[in-house]
């Protein structure tokens, strides 16, 4: 079996390439990376590290590699005889994969009308439908119809740390023993898709993807933008900080309420949930950036985000939002001059201002909870 997996990156290779491949599919990955892809082509390999209690590495092959700047026909023929199609290349990117996938996908149906599943593994609200969305954008009514009728596009929520390191110049993926790779099954069209080992497959994918997004990744931003703020260079030593843990478990315990509220999940479960995050994210075997886990500050205030589309939904039910707004008030104190979206956002608050910021940002209306965010905001930049 073939799968086509665009982005080979951090999740791509130490998780999603790993999974597939250890399933009985051989991995071609598509990246515009052209080390890497000259990387894997030469090796037909490559190596990944578990951070388990004993060092534990793997060599996950065969593995090819094609660009995606330069090698739009070879990709067009593996996307025709794939049997899988996944992607973790960061959510702003599928639009900039859709047009390759349309054709690809068409030139496939040309020939055949076996059905096939595209999964966008991103951290994001329904980012397969997103990628779905992108695709019909660029075809004619009637392809659209077939791309419709022949593939799915089944949402998912992946959750693993990963990370690379180059060791001889050789580089490594790096992972923790953890993963979930959550799969939508109503929405797959192709029986292969039922066959990923280690996979979950759900009935309803919203929970899940809600669950992860607001306390592993909520819960991920808020420390590496209070670490930020104290001067930590990573989320393990901002973790190792009594203040900021404390702040970090708070956030994901008040977004937790929204989730126990809106699904009936036990605030045991939930609790027991936050406690096994807060361990993975301070596991010293890791050493893991605030620019990593801050990156793309824009998209983490965003309104579906994993910080404003909590902090919302708990203020429209009534419930308190004191830590959630907190840790979006940091947000908007983050800066690192090697990230556009942290620069944008500095200097929008620069010309006009923290409460105009916090609107454009993160598209909330001029009421009762950007107020609240703005106060926050104060007393953050106040206490630095
Ligand atoms: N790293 C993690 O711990 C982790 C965990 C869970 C989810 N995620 C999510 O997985 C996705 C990937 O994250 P990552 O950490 O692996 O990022 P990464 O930067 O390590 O990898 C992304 C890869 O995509 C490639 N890419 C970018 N645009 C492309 C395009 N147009 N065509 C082909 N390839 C392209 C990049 O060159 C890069 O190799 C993101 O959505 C992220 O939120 C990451
Ligand atoms: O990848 P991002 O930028 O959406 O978020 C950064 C981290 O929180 C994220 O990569 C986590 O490490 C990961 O989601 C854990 O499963």
């Amino acid at each position: 079996m073939k799968a086509v997996h665009f982005g080979a990156g951090n999740i791509g290779r130490g998780f999603i390439g790993s999974l597939l491949s250890e399933s009985g599919f051989e991995v071609c990955f598509v990246d515009i990376n052209s080390e890497m892809v000259n990387r894997l082509n030469n090796d037909k390999f490559y190596i990944m590290r578990i951070l388990e209690g004993t060092e534990n590495f793997k060599k996950i092959s065969p593995v090819k590699a094609l660009n995606s700047l330069t090698q739009e026909d070879e990709i067009i023929c593996e996307i025709a005889e794939a049997d899988i199609i996944t992607t973790s290349t960061g959510v702003n990117n599928l639009p900039r994969i859709a047009p390759i996938l349309a054709k690809g996908l068409l030139k496939r149906f040309d020939g055949k009308t076996d059905k096939i599943d595209v999964i966008a593994n991103e951290n994001a609200i329904n980012a397969s439908s997103t990628l779905k969305q992108e695709v019909l954008k660029l075809v004619s009514e009637e392809e659209a119809d077939i791309i419709e009728k022949y593939t799915g596009f089944p949402n998912s929520a992946i959750d693993r740390q990963a990370l690379s390191e180059s060791k001889d110049g050789v580089d490594i993926a790096v992972v923790e023993p953890y993963y979930e790779w959550v799969i939508n099954k109503p929405e797959i069209l192709n029986t292969k898709t039922l066959g990923i080992k280690g996979a979950v497959y759900v009935e309803d994918m919203k929970p899940y993807i809600e669950r992860k997004l607001y306390c592993v990744n909520a819960g991920h931003a808020t420390a590496a933008y209070a670490g930020f703020l104290a001067g930590c260079s990573t989320v393990q030593e901002a973790l190792a900080k009594d203040q900021i843990r404390d702040f970090v478990r708070n956030t994901m315990r008040e977004n937790a309420q929204y989730l126990i509220k809106e699904y009936g999940i036990p605030e045991d479960e939930m609790n027991e949930y936050i406690e096994k995050t807060l361990k993975r994210h301070g596991n010293t075997s890791i050493s893991d950036s605030v620019f990593r886990v801050g990156r793309s500050p824009v998209r983490k205030v965003g309104y579906d985000e994993r910080l404003t589309a909590p902090a919302r939904k708990l203020h429209n039910m009534g419930l308190p939002v004191d830590f959630i707004s907190k840790a979006i008030a940091s947000a908007f104190c983050f800066y690192n001059p090697e990230d556009e979206e942290a620069v944008e956002i500095q200097n929008y608050i620069k010309q006009h201002g923290i409460k105009e910021a916090v609107k454009h940002f993160t598209k909330l209306e001029d009421g009762e909870l950007t107020d609240i965010i703005v106060k926050k905001y104060e007393t953050v930049v106040s206490a630095k």
